[in-house]
């Protein structure tokens, strides 16, 4: 099902990327390449395996530098800051990695403590319980806040990893292939509680995917990145609409398999 069309202010931007260019030798991943995250905008960027998604992630959050270009996020100029003020960027910046895995010895509870009292260190304890309670309500599992992660089914732990990450209120968030390895009813589910966080915190989300399901279902806009350039830009329909044999490709790889 596409996602319903949300009103998405074009005016306001969170990640502006201009004109960048990042290669590593002879491999030029992007070229010259410009995009928005928009305010409270679900942006999907799809691409095959080996396209420079992970690099865009690194780029935005300042982990690697861009030969040429300017990234900004939430008004800082990534490039120019110092070591000290990117970590605190980055607690601006939820990440929902593949490999975030939940401590297997703590209770959920524990898991969704453990980033609070590490980066919050002045929370009292009436305060750190309600954040994690509003946030297993926020993804919709109040009631497993005492279980440990090994009695949780794949799509919980997903949930937990994901509430973990919201606990610290993060105004953008980066999903990286949120859906991979889950099987089709979880992924469904996943992609519905990717609606809900930006519905119930406004947060303003990258979803790096090659699951179109998951990009029709969460992407209020979708980018292609192809050859080093973001080459198709707009809903599922716009971007498939074409004759460009990449891009078939990519669309018919996905509903073959
Ligand atoms: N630190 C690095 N040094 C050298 N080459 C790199 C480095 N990081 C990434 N690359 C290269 O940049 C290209 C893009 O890599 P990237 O990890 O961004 O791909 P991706 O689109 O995230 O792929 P996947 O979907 O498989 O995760 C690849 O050719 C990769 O080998």
């Amino acid at each position: 099902m596409e996602k319903a069309k949300l009103n998405i202010d074009h005016s306001q931007s969170v990640i502006e990327i201009r004109n960048v260019s990042k290669s590593f030798g002879d491999n030029h991943v992007l070229k010259n390449v410009n995009l928005d995250l928009y305010k409270e905008e679900n942006l999907v960027v799809l691409g095959r395996s080996g396209t420079g998604k992970s690099v865009l992630i690194k780029l935005i959050s300042g982990l690697l530098k861009p030969d040429e270009g300017a990234i900004d996020v939430l008004g800082e100029s990534v490039t120019e800051l110092n070591d000290r003020q990117l970590r605190e960027l980055r607690l601006k910046i939820g990440f929902s990695f593949q490999n975030s895995a939940l401590y297997d010895s703590m209770t959920v509870r524990e898991n969704l403590e453990f980033p609070l009292v590490r980066n919050k260190r002045k929370l009292t304890r009436s305060e750190i319980n309600y954040a994690v309670e509003e946030v297993l309500d926020g993804v919709g599992l109040s009631q497993a806040i005492n279980q440990m992660p090994s009695e949780l089914s794949g799509g919980q732990r997903k949930r937990i990893g994901i509430a973990r990450t919201l606990i610290l209120r993060p105004e953008i968030m980066m999903y990286d292939e949120p859906t991979a390895g889950l099987d089709p009813i979880t992924c469904l589910d996943i992609n519905g509680l990717i609606n809900e966080v930006q519905e119930r915190y406004k947060t303003s989300s990258i979803i790096i995917t090659h699951d179109l399901a998951c990009a029709k279902e969460v992407g209020d806009r979708i980018v292609m990145l192809l050859d080093g350039k973001f080459e198709r830009q707009g809903s599922f329909e716009e971007i498939f609409d074409t004759d460009d044999a990449r891009v078939r490709a990519f669309y018919n790889y996905n509903f073959i398999l």
